[in-house]
């Protein structure tokens, strides 16, 4: 598949594909040291997956082979239907996968609304040179009403909370309607309540009929809503556990994966986690 596929059919073709992503026996060093082991994971389209792993798991190097940042040192990485490893991401490939990071809010330019910034995002770029269309605008507008952040639309980044700024970028990694939508750990410096209205926003995403498939990476429990329906447990740089997420949030599972004792306990469909006594 090449870029001009993207450009001719749009999200049509990929439309037609059922695997969102498929890693075999993927491994990657980096200054002599394995980051990663043996990965193996398989997202078919219209699932939505939790990627949970300690401080130092490998998440974010994980997350880099994904966009192609990293290249594995071993195993088959392949993403929409292209696999990579060798060649580079093409522009057109990597505006079908959205990535909320904090690397992303270092770049973002302070000065800039977070109109521009969510508009920016139809041209895949950091900053706003090219002049869109009308549909754009709407476009645009409607992500920030559908994210909850209209109202301060004409406000410059630097101004906004934590909170608002992710929901922006949010909204402008929906522009490009990614096909996967990766968010690394969006909750980060989040009180509850903020947190709580992000989750309710991230979630509203998954049921739109248009949806990406998203992966939510975090450290923690408690983030885990019930659109995520897949789970996998990082650690040491590798694949703990991967499976539906009933059978890898459990007492059993979590104590393994931690060295600890903990309960699970289940309230209107999310989980939260306690140390046993
Ligand atoms: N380029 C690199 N060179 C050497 N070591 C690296 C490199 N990138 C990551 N590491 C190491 O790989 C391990 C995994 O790092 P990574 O940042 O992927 O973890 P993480 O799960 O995202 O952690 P956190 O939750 O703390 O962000 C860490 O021990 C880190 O120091």
């Amino acid at each position: 598949m090449s870029d001009n596929d993207f450009n001719q059919y749009g999200r049509g073709l990929l439309g037609g594909i059922s695997v969102v992503l498929d890693l075999r026996n993927v491994s990657l060093i980096r200054e002599g040291n394995w980051i990663l082991k043996n990965i193996d994971w398989k997202i078919e389209k219209g699932e939505h997956w939790v990627l949970l792993g300690l401080n130092g798991a490998g998440k974010t190097a994980l997350l880099h082979m994904l966009y192609a940042f990293y290249f594995p040192t071993k195993g088959k990485v392949t993403v929409l239907n292209r696999e990579f490893g060798k060649d580079p991401l093409g522009e057109k490939l990597r505006q079908k996968i959205g990535l909320v990071s904090s690397t992303l809010q270092n770049r973002i330019y302070d000065s800039d609304s977070a109109y521009q910034i969510v508009l920016s995002g139809g041209f895949a770029s950091i900053g706003l040179y090219e002049t869109p269309t009308d549909e754009m605008r709407a476009k645009a507008k409607q992500l920030l009403r559908d994210l909850g952040c209209f109202e301060y639309a004409d406000r410059s980044y630097r101004t906004l909370s934590q909170g608002e700024r992710q929901r922006v970028l949010i909204a402008r990694s929906l522009m490009a309607d990614p096909e996967l939508l990766i968010l690394d750990e969006p909750t980060n410096g989040l009180d509850f309540l903020a947190r709580e209205r992000l989750l309710e926003s991230i979630e509203q995403v998954t049921l739109s009929p248009t949806a990406p498939t998203v992966i939510y990476v975090t450290h923690h429990v408690e983030e885990i809503l019930p659109c995520f329906k897949k789970t996998l447990l990082l650690k040491e740089g590798e694949v703990f556990a991967a499976d539906d997420t009933t059978k890898i949030i459990t007492n059993q599972v979590l104590s393994d994966f931690f060295g600890l004792p903990v309960d699970v306990r289940w309230y209107t469909e999310r989980p939260s986690l306690v140390k046993q006594r």
